[in-house]
């Protein structure tokens, strides 16, 4: 084995998956190609991701880099089982093949990789069984394997002493969580109802029984009994018994805070009240009466995560309206299965998490495990038909940078939007919240690689035809899902909620956008160009029609001559961090280009995620 070796196997890599790859050709030392890294002559680090790669592995190739350490073929198009000569590369310590399409149970192969310290696996199609032979890697630290499908229990991984990152959530998997795992976070077992035990539910036969409903039964009533933990009837019930309590008009929120120790206030509420007995206790020998009445509580005083909203004040009136719709039920789009219902909705503890132009967007934390965020519309008066078409067509928009819609609510009076939830926030508040003390400067790979997969979620949402669009692209429609990565939000709404609201993206909108309602892919490059400076420069655009205090970045950034952008344009962290300096002038300048006052003048959103992926794989292959 010696580096002709290596390099043979790479040539072979490159022709079964990465044709792209153009500088990895016998006329560059093979070192130096793109995302490849040696030691002693031998290679040791393969790091592709976003590369366009797409296709099966290869057998008998990868296992001939017996001195690789690293392998990141992350965000790709992957497909088929992992090649089971693997095993020979013993050296691994890295693993990374995260939202890529590979299937099959995770391969043996890796169990035999004594030096694994982080594998991750995470949003693939991994079927089968979750081996207890993950006992065999002794140095995991990092255990990824969220979003696939493996079934079955998950076994005692008494062995993996070290493991500290650990996420299993949206697989099928059920039984109760080990002993060994006992001590992870609830998120990382969330969205499956089969699975119980600390850190989740009791399990049945467990001193306090919680009830698990299967996936699509019935709903029922409220549960006499619901554990503190459980949200908290604003008329001073506890959920059982107090339905009664329930009626009579106007419902109040009510917050029940929990201080834990000087840091941690808890507050639980109604998420959705209902009119009584608009559920029927018994839906056997009660039938129902009309439809429910949507009524989601509003929290009050939890400490919020972003400080560009007003604290949601109790919601002493609930809206009037009472819908009417001819379905109660939630319909669910896309590949989603029916997890919960609309009466877990209805029970969940919520948390508004802000109020934007669509109308209010809450966080939903519901009893049987998974947590999604209801953005609850105003101003979508689209008659049904066209609505769940819509809807319909937003939930067939799937791809990993993209927020998926699980499922809607549609009646008269009451729209929802049910999406996964994104636990780490927005762009907006990452740049813009707090830079005190213990604020983390953000570092040009991580802002290239945030900025890399918001490309490609809009490139992705523009693949899907000629006129299709987001129109309201902004740092808090881009949602945290990584260290360098992220998800865009709020696809195709701008399409679903009819009446233009003037303010809409203002401070992101291009020149020609003179009726919100047109917005085209090339105003969406804008926008994404405006983002791209608030990225680079830390600042919040602004909107100098409206007077706002701020910065016009683009009109500001367009004066600037190049020669002082270090020291006038940069957000200083950048430039304190004196790292990839031709990186960032590369950004700021396809920044520019994509502000370009005349919509034909700017590049396609594809090219910008080219241009985008040469960057980040330039800072991020150091
Ligand atoms: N799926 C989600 N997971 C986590 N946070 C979310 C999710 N969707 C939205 N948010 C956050 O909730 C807050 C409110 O979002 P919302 O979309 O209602 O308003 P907005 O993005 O500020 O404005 P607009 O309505 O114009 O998009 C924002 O901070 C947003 O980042």
């Amino acid at each position: 084995d010696d580096i002709n070796s290596d390099q043979a196997a790479l040539l072979a890599f490159r022709s079964a998956v990465a044709p792209r790859l153009n500088d990895w050709n016998s006329s560059n030392s093979t070192c130096s190609w793109k995302g490849i890294r040696c030691s002693s002559n031998r290679v040791t680090e393969i790091r592709l991701p976003a590369s366009g790669l797409y296709g099966q592995l290869p057998s008998g190739v990868l296992g001939n880099l017996t001195a690789l350490q690293v392998l990141s073929l992350r965000h790709n198009f992957l497909t088929g089982t992992i090649p089971s000569d693997l095993a020979r590369c013993t050296q691994l310590t890295m693993i990374n093949l995260d939202s890529n399409s590979f299937t099959g149970d995770i391969p043996s192969a890796i169990f035999s990789l004594p030096l694994l310290t982080s594998l991750t696996l995470s949003n693939n199609n991994f079927s089968g069984p979750f081996s207890a032979d993950f006992n065999n890697l002794t140095q995991l630290n990092t255990l990824y394997l969220q979003h696939n499908q493996l079934s079955g229990e998950i076994p005692d991984l008494k062995n993996l002493t070290n493991l500290n990152k650990f996420n299993v959530s949206y697989n099928n998997l059920n039984g109760s969580v080990p002993a060994s795992l006992r001590n992870m976070p609830a998120d990382s077992f969330a969205g499956m109802l089969q699975l119980c035990g600390q850190p989740l539910t009791p399990c049945a036969g467990a001193p306090s029984p919680a009830p698990t409903p299967a996936p699509g039964t019935a709903p029922s009533a409220p549960t006499p009994g619901i554990t503190p933990s459980a949200p908290v009837n604003p008329n001073g019930g506890g959920g059982g018994g107090s339905s009664s309590k329930l009626s009579g008009g106007a419902i109040a929120g009510i917050a029940v805070g929990s201080v834990v120790g000087a840091l941690m206030i808890l507050v639980l509420l109604v998420f959705f009240c209902r009119k009584r007995n608009a559920w029927p206790k018994d839906p056997a020998t009660k039938p129902m009466v009309g439809a429910p009445a949507i009524r989601p509580g509003e929290m009050a005083g939890l400490p919020k995560r972003s400080s560009a909203y007003p604290v949601g004040a109790p919601v002493s009136s609930a809206p009037s309206s009472v819908a009417r719709s001819s379905s109660k039920k939630l319909s669910f789009v896309g590949n989603v299965s029916r997890v919960y219902d609309l009466e877990d909705l209805l029970r969940a503890s919520a948390e508004v998490l802000g109020k934007g132009t669509f109308g209010t967007t809450y966080k939903a934390i519901l009893e049987t495990g998974p947590v999604v965020a209801v953005k609850r519309l105003k101003d979508a008066n689209l008659p049904e038909r066209e609505f769940r078409d819509k809807a319909s067509e937003i939930g067939a928009m799937q791809n990993p940078y993209l927020v998926p819609l699980q499922a809607y609510y549609y009646s008269r009076d009451e729209k929802l939007l049910v999406y996964e939830y994104v636990p780490m926030g927005s762009l907006s508040s990452l740049l813009h919240g707090s830079r005190g003390s213990g604020h983390m400067p953000l570092s040009f790979e991580a802002r290239a690689g945030i900025a890399l997969s918001a490309a490609r979620g809009i490139e992705y949402i523009h693949s899907t035809g000629p006129r299709a669009s987001h129109g309201n692209i902004k740092s808090s429609n881009v949602l945290l899902s990584g260290l360098n990565e992220a998800r865009i939000a709020d696809q195709g709404l701008a399409q679903l909620v009819t009446t233009p609201s003037l303010n809409r993206s203002a401070r992101y909108r291009a020149p020609e956008v003179t009726d919100v309602r047109k917005i085209s892919q090339k105003a969406d490059v804008y926008s994404f160009g405006v983002l791209l400076m608030e990225l680079l420069t830390g600042k919040t655009p602004s909107n100098a029609v409206n007077n706002e205090e701020g910065v016009d970045l683009p009109k500001w950034i367009h004066s600037v001559p190049r020669d002082d952008w270090q020291t006038e344009v940069f957000d200083l962290e950048l430039v304190k961090q004196q790292t990839a300096e031709q990186e960032m002038v590369l950004l700021l300048q396809l920044a520019i280009d994509c502000t370009a006052q005349h919509p034909d003048s700017r590049p396609t959103m594809f090219e910008v995620a080219s241009r985008i992926d040469e960057i980040f794989l330039s800072v991020s292959g150091r």
